[in-house]
């Protein structure tokens, strides 16, 4: 009888297009010699891992574990959260094996268990190991409002400006690995512009409280699935007084991190932990010189950019934010590095909803 059982999702044309390789190469042995079967599951199209999940029976599953990048987590997350029986689905334990380009939370997972930092092939053994151990931790989602359609969980990240930005154009340099977002820093650095937008957020510190009067903030057509948000007042509705309004509105760049890793390489949050119900929030205002924000995303690799004193970085750690870009001008927002729809967007995290092998 094996001890554990597992769906394992692969996204064949993950990151370099090597995740089956990977997994005959070293997966394949690891969950077989832990006495954990199996059934592989090779995703053909976007949205084929979301749809498994929501249709899925769970009840015969340990865990779901992906071998990807970060974009089929999203999906597995999000597919969780549709079910009907979405309260009991998303506490089902996740894992994730890095097949992808960026792969942050399993960058994130390893740098928690305090081991030395490693990429490409040994972060995948590494996070192997994790996995075969199986101590299950629970994770931090964050639910995400756009002004149309469902309401998005997110594990990783929010981004508008400069770090979307780079993260959609250096999709074309996928096939270089991580180094795609060196890359992809360096030629968006050759075209630095201003973002305009109005950036709040709820500090973590502090009196928090539920809305008083608590409007439903979830639009009244969509299915009620995962838990209602209790900080966030619709959209279109003015913002609680205990709110911090960011007195400018030309930006580089917005960052919100619920994880350490913004990419294998990228220390962004070295302070952020799986389950502490904060959401780090940083922007860098408009004025930076490009020198200075290369300096800032070297100083990364080692998550020191927040001790190099940058007069246009701010950090701050928040449970709930909201962001109204001018959409009379170009951008782009991203959540865990997956394109969104332009426009206004507001975020609240839910501490512990999820559950993940954390090793
Ligand atoms: N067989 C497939 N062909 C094309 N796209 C797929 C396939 N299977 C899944 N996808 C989609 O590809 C997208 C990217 O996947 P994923 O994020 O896992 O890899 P990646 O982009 O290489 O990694 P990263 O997000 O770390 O950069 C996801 O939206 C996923 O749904």
């Amino acid at each position: 009888h094996p001890d554990r059982t597992m769906m394992l999702l692969v996204n064949p044309q993950s990151g370099k297009g090597q995740a089956l390789t990977f997994y005959y190469n070293h997966v394949q042995r690891m969950l077989n010699e832990a006495g954990i079967a199996h059934t592989l599951i090779i995703t053909e199209k976007q949205g084929h891992a979301r749809e498994i999940v929501r249709e899925a029976d769970l009840t015969q599953l340990d865990a779901l574990v992906i071998l990807s990048g970060d974009g089929l987590l999203f999906e597995v997350i999000n597919g969780l959260v549709e079910r009907p029986d979405w309260e009991e689905a998303i506490q089902k334990p996740l894992g994730i094996l890095p097949g992808g380009s960026g792969n942050a939370l399993a960058a994130s997972l390893l740098y928690y268990s305090g081991a030395p930092p490693v990429s490409g092939e040994d972060l995948l053994v590494s996070c192997g190991f994790l996995l075969c151990k199986g101590s299950v931790s629970h994770m931090d989602l964050v639910s995400i409002q756009l002004s149309s359609g469902p309401r998005l969980f997110s594990f990783l990240s929010l981004a508008w400006g400069f770090v979307a930005d780079v993260d959609v154009e250096s999709e074309k340099y996928r096939h270089m690995g991580a180094a795609r977002f060196t890359i992809g820093t360096l030629v968006r650095l050759a075209s630095l512009r201003v973002y305009k937008g109005k950036l709040a957020y709820l500090p973590a510190s502090g009196e928090e409280g539920d809305l008083e009067n608590s409007t439903p903030s979830q639009r009244a057509t969509e299915a009620p699935r995962g838990p209602p948000d209790s900080l966030l007042p619709p959209l279109d509705q003015p913002l609680p007084g205990n709110w911090v309004v960011v007195p400018e509105e030309d930006f580089v760049l917005m960052l919100a991190m619920y994880q350490s890793h913004l990419a294998e390489d990228l220390l962004a949050a070295p302070e952020s932990r799986l389950d502490d119900g904060i959401i780090h929030l940083f922007y860098v205002t408009a004025g930076i010189s490009r020198t200075a924000l290369l300096r800032l995303f070297l100083a990364m690799e080692k998550g020191t950019h927040l001790a190099s004193n940058c007069q246009h970085l701010v950090h701050t750690k928040v449970r709930a934010l909201r962001l109204e870009p001018n959409t009379g001008l170009k951008g782009k927002i991203t959540v865990d590095g997956e394109v969104v729809q332009y426009g206004p967007v507001q975020a609240e995290v839910h501490r512990g909803l999820s559950r993940v092998i954390s090793g």
